[in-house]
């Protein structure tokens, strides 16, 4: 079996009293999409959370390229994201005052790339999920369906070797919808990324190499499209 490039082991995490996370592994591979499915409130976006190191696990451990991430420093762990993640999340992750483009090129510009390349590549990735005529408006000018798309572009230009993304297509309608998930299976089959999808649709869940339920905080392996209510 190929090197996982994402491993979570048994993960847990609480919020004070409330106990999100009790028992979760994940382990993907280069080139493979997983979908995550499972009921509302059973811990989908925090375990997403967790494997993005954006949140530090109560116990368990995530690796990600080859490096253990969920004991780094904050600062540590904000490098790693940014030369190996994209991610894709409900709300937060763009700047409001920046214009689409300027969004999108953010993660190519912060890992040195010069200021021409960064644009055509990020003008490319807004072409292909139909919104380069958005690209020269604020952020806080454009819909929300559009903002999600400049998301799916800011996660996926610089070609991360993991991608992680909570509901991507939650704002869209299938048309757009298909535009972000063809995206991702080409990031997928060309450069190899390995994808995460938080989704309660099985349209997304048909693009996924396999599943993954989560129920009460815990992970079950390959039984989410029969356990899912149609
Ligand atoms: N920051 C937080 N503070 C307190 N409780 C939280 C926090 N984040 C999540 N929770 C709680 O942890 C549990 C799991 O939440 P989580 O968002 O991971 O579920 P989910 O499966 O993604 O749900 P949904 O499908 O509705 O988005 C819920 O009971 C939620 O209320």
């Amino acid at each position: 079996m190929t090197t996982p490039v994402l491993t979570g082991t048994h993960l847990a995490k609480s919020f004070g009293p409330t106990t999100a996370l009790l028992d979760a592994s994940v382990s993907v591979a280069p080139g493979e999409i997983v979908a995550l499915m499972g009921p509302s409130g059973s811990g989908k976006s925090t375990l997403l959370h967790l494997l993005a190191g954006l949140l530090r696990p109560d116990a368990g451990t995530v690796e990600l390229a080859g490096q253990r991430i969920d004991a780094l420093s904050e600062r540590r762990r904000s490098d790693v994201r940014l030369r190996q993640l994209g991610f894709v999340f409900q709300h937060g992750e763009l700047v409001p005052e920046l214009t689409v483009v300027e969004n999108v090129e953010l993660p190519l510009r912060l890992t040195g790339t010069k200021a021409g390349p960064a644009r055509a590549r990020a003008l490319e990735m807004l072409d292909r999920l139909g919104v380069a005529a958005e690209a020269d408006r604020r952020l806080s000018e454009v819909s929300g369906g559009q903002a999600q798309r400049a998301a799916v572009a800011r996660a996926l230009v610089h070609t991360p070797p993991v991608v992680l993304a909570d509901e991507p297509t939650g704002a869209l309608d299938t048309v757009t919808g298909e535009l972000v998930l063809e995206a991702f299976v080409d990031a997928a089959r060309d450069q190899g990324s390995a994808v995460v999808l938080v989704t309660h649709d099985l349209r997304v869940a048909s693009y996924a190499s396999r599943d993954i339920l989560v129920r009460d905080g815990r992970t079950v392996a390959g039984a989410a499209l029969e356990a899912t209510p149609r």
